[in-house]
């Protein structure tokens, strides 16, 4: 498959109805700024002072890593922080206690999600991570937690199992190493099978490209401020123009994404799942989700993750191995079955949920109704950030937390908290739905890995004097690590 990035062209009647509708649009935003009227007197948090009266912070934003900067402007202005984008209200929330009360104790009223995505300008718009909560998300989170609850994930593991063994026996016949091809091909293949019921058998099938360039093309878009400017009136009417190179370019990706597996399940009407989300409705269309192939991307950077921190800490790495051999035995691969007795690999996986968050910003939650909150006002429709980096990077909680060590996570009693509490999840009411498909995906590629592989930091690693910045694999918008950098001896 070849995607083809169209270029920009406006022809002037275009060009003529597109700065009318920008100079409408503006007038109206001017409008509601100059009349911004609350029915408190209530302040909102505090948080960097406004640049500009009539567009706020909008522009202002970082977009770099942005969990760095509100970390750090948490420091001074306290765990919740308070910016406004044009009309948006955003609040980033630094702190395990805020998303406890704000997204858990208040889920009723803070489990909408941004409509920006719906105003028809990409087609994941109908995506359930994305649509209005309301009776259709409603109907896609029960079908998602039906199939994907703690209690029947055990149904995926024959799946799990086999392309794990697949993955291994690839690198084992390949000495180039790993890349993170491979490791596209060992989680796409996974959730591809599940949801859809298809095998992709290599990387070079169109699906696991197409997900790798959705990423790579929207890795910014869930961090605040990204999008405010489809809060702009009549916006999307320049975006159908072609004004927005973007849309245009990712718009194919994504129908690539959607309607090249949903077609192929459609002929061979094997995935279990997929027939059970067209059950809602004969509108299969419209209930299906376009995540399955891109939630893949989310457990590639945790397993990418994994590989980078064993190539830096080669210690945590031989001590998990001495771990497996002494209760499983040399040789010996381990099941989902050994799962409790493997404590320190457990404590790896745990480690590097939260040393790297595939999503450090969270999925953003939107207000239904005005908050309050210890004396501060968050109005109707703000947006709310969970800063899943700030609160696994906590000093307190984590001393030393830029140090990958699993140690920390292990308790006197052997036990480990449930997988609820893993913050890179998220939070409340849409807390994600495949977590726990996820956990155990993770979780046995990461066994697996350390039982048979010597993972090894290549030559080409640049780093430097004070040592490998861990940073420079991460993309700013968080989504991905790049593994290229680590060779594996079999
Ligand atoms: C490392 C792997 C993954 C991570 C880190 C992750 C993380 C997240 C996060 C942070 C959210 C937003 C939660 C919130 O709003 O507070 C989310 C939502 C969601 N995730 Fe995942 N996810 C992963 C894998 C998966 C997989 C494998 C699936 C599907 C089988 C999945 C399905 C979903 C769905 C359907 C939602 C939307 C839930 C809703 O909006 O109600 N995720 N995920």
């Amino acid at each position: 498959m070849t995607l083809k990035i169209i270029p920009l062209e406006l022809n002037s009647l275009d060009q003529i109805l597109a700065c009318a509708l920008l100079i409408s649009a503006l007038s109206i935003i001017f409008q509601k700024a100059l009349h911004v009227t609350r029915r408190t007197s209530l302040p909102y948090p505090p948080g960097p002072p406004t640049p500009n009266f009539l567009l706020g912070h909008f522009g202002k934003l970082p977009m770099k890593k942005p969990w760095l900067d509100y970390m750090e402007l948490s420091k001074k202005y306290g765990d919740l922080i308070y910016f406004r984008n044009l009309t948006q209200h955003i609040f980033i929330l630094n702190s395990v206690e805020l998303v406890t009360d704000l997204l858990g104790k208040q889920a009723r009223h803070s489990s909408d999600r941004p409509l920006p995505f719906s105003l028809t300008l990409f087609p994941w718009k109908d995506s359930s991570v994305t649509m209005i909560h309301g009776e259709v998300v409603a109907k896609c989170f029960k079908v998602f937690h039906e199939s994907f609850r703690a209690a029947v994930v055990d149904k995926y593991y024959p799946i799990q199992i086999e392309k794990v063994y697949n993955f291994l026996r690839t690198l084992a016949s390949d000495q180039l190493g790993l890349s993170s091809h491979k490791l596209l091909d060992l989680s796409e293949s996974i959730m591809i099978t599940i949801i859809y019921g298809l095998n992709i058998v290599s990387n070079n099938e169109d699906l696991p490209q197409a997900a790798k360039s959705a990423v790579d093309a929207g890795d910014y878009m869930l961090l605040p401020g990204y999008d405010t400017w489809k809060t702009i009136p009549f916006v999307h009417i320049l975006a159908k123009l072609g004004f927005f190179p973007l849309q245009r370019s990712i718009r194919p990706i994504i129908t690539a994404i959607k309607e090249g597996p949903f077609q192929e399940a459609m002929k061979a009407m094997v995935g279990t799942l997929l027939r059970c989300l067209l059950s809602i409705s004969n509108n299969f269309q419209q209930k299906t989700d376009s995540r399955p192939s891109l939630v893949g991307e989310l457990t590639v950077s945790a397993i990418s993750t994994f590989i980078f921190a064993m190539s830096l800490n080669p210690h945590v790495q031989t001590k998990a191995k001495e771990e497996i051999n002494n209760v499983l035995g040399v040789g010996k691969i381990p099941r989902f079955s050994d799962r409790e007795s493997l404590p320190y690999v457990e404590a790896i996986y745990r480690e590097v949920m939260r040393w790297h968050p595939a999503l450090p910003l969270g999925v953003p939650h939107k207000t239904t109704q005005a908050l309050v909150y210890n004396g501060y006002y968050l109005p109707k429709g703000s947006l709310l950030f969970a800063n899943i980096w700030a609160m696994g990077h906590n000093e307190t909680i984590y001393p030393n937390p830029n140090q990958f060590d699993p140690e920390r996570h292990l308790r006197h009693d052997g036990t480990f908290p449930d997988i609820n509490s893993i913050h890179a999840y998220g939070f409340g009411r849409r807390i994600c739905a495949g977590r726990y498909v996820a956990d155990t995906t993770i979780w046995i590629a990461i066994a697996c890995v350390l039982a048979t592989m010597d993972i090894t930091r290549s030559n080409d690693m640049h780093s430097s004097s004070s040592g490998v910045n861990v940073e420079d694999y991460y993309t700013d918008g968080g989504f991905w690590c790049v593994v290229g950098c680590s060779t594996v001896i079999i």
